[in-house]
């Protein structure tokens, strides 16, 4: 495959990740990252070492009561931190400069980019889909990539298909680790069976850089739990989640969650979007994974067998690991089929993603 050039939305936890994995695969040249307060742009490829250092425990995220960038308004919770350095976020870095519209100033620099991995926050549902609009207003012929979660926004991408079709748009949605990898996953173990009556989802992530660097992550898990929806989850003071994070000794476990999992596989016609659950721990005060993270899918076989053909992750594998490669794996096999003409909004259910 010839050299894919590609930007990063949103340089946060998974975002920084994102780029620093991308070093690692063949034929990826980042060209683009932004974050609310600033972007860098360099067509021949971005100094990734420079901006990760720059950017090292300095992420850039807004608080509520905060002034918005120009480009949007309260698309995230947290703090508009500047923890290190001059300047919060990417535009410490040497390569980086101000401004109010991130987002826009991508678009102005998209005609030379292949694809565009987005991995803002998705604490406003329509977000992510309105982002993606924009691309295709302003005539974008790539590949977009989300890792969002929520089985809602699916529907919001699926409502805006025929826009990204004749913009020439290859978009992959839902495509970090629930949804994506696990989501693949459960629909290459669905192969031995002709009906599927249950998936299961159990995932564990340890995060020691716990809430500080993962912002986005965890106040959209934090959504999940009794008494919390995604509304109050964004309304939380940062004193307020690290609160909840103490009253849980830094071990949250969540059940029934509103991952995109069960649509993915259902709109893949692996089963219906009832019969999947997605659950899981995150542990942030270690690194270690409290739990293995399992997907386990049961079904019938064609000559009258049940069985359950389970999946499971190393525990040495991180969550920046196991988003971001598969996010980069999705991207690439989406430039190829961007490339053929295969345009339109695909779930990671429906394609494989190349290493
Ligand atoms: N699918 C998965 O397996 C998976 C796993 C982990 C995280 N995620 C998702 O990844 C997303 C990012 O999580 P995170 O922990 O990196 O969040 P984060 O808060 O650390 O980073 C978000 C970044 O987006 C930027 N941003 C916010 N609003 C912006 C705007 N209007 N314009 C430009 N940039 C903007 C922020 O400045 C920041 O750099 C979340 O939606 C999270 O749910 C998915």
């Amino acid at each position: 495959m010839d050299d894919v050039t590609f930007a990063v939305l949103g340089t946060g936890g998974i975002g920084r990740r994102t780029l620093e994995v991308s070093q690692h695969k063949d034929g990826l040249t980042p060209v683009a990252a932004c974050d609310r307060n600033g972007i860098a742009v360099d067509h021949d490829g971005l100094d990734v070492g420079e901006l990760l250092a720059a950017t090292e425990g300095n992420v850039a995220s807004e608080h509520a009561g905060n002034a918005p960038s120009g480009d949007d308004t309260r698309t995230d919770g947290g703090t508009a931190v500047k923890r290190h350095g001059e300047g919060a976020g990417v535009v410490a870095s040497e390569q980086a400069r101000p401004t109010e519209t991130p987002i826009q100033d991508v678009i102005d620099e998209s005609a030379a980019i292949d694809a565009v991995l987005l991995a803002l926050p998705n604490l406003t549902h329509d977000f992510i889909p309105r982002t993606a609009e924009r691309f295709a207003e302003a005539g974008y012929e790539g590949v977009l990539v989300d890792v969002l979660k929520r089985s809602r926004v699916i529907g919001m991408l699926d409502e805006r298909a025929d826009l990204f079709e004749e913009s020439g748009i290859t978009f992959v949605c839902g495509a970090g680790a629930t949804p994506g990898f696990l989501t693949g996953a459960a629909a290459l173990a669905a192969q031995s069976f002709v009906e599927v009556d249950e998936v299961e989802i159990w995932w564990g992530v340890g995060l020691k850089s716990g809430y500080e660097d993962n912002r986005g992550t965890v106040r959209e898990d934090i959504a999940h739990l009794d008494g919390y929806d995604i509304e109050s989850a964004r309304e939380l003071s940062d004193a307020e989640i690290e609160a909840i994070v103490d009253d849980h000794d830094g071990v949250i476990e969540f059940e029934d969650m509103e991952h995109a999992d069960d649509v993915l596989l259902e709109r893949a016609g692996i089963c219906d979007a009832a019969d999947v659950t997605v659950g899981g721990i995150l542990d942030v005060r270690s690194d270690e994974k409290p739990t293995t993270t399992t997907v386990r899918v049961t079904g019938r076989t064609f000559d009258g067998e049940r069985g359950t053909n389970t999946f499971q992750l190393d525990d040495a594998t991180s969550m920046a690991a196991n988003v971001n490669g598969p996010a980069l794996g999705y991207l690439k096999t989406a430039v190829r089929m961007n490339r053929v003409g295969d345009y339109g909004v695909f779930g990671p259910a429906d394609l494989l993603p190349v290493f």
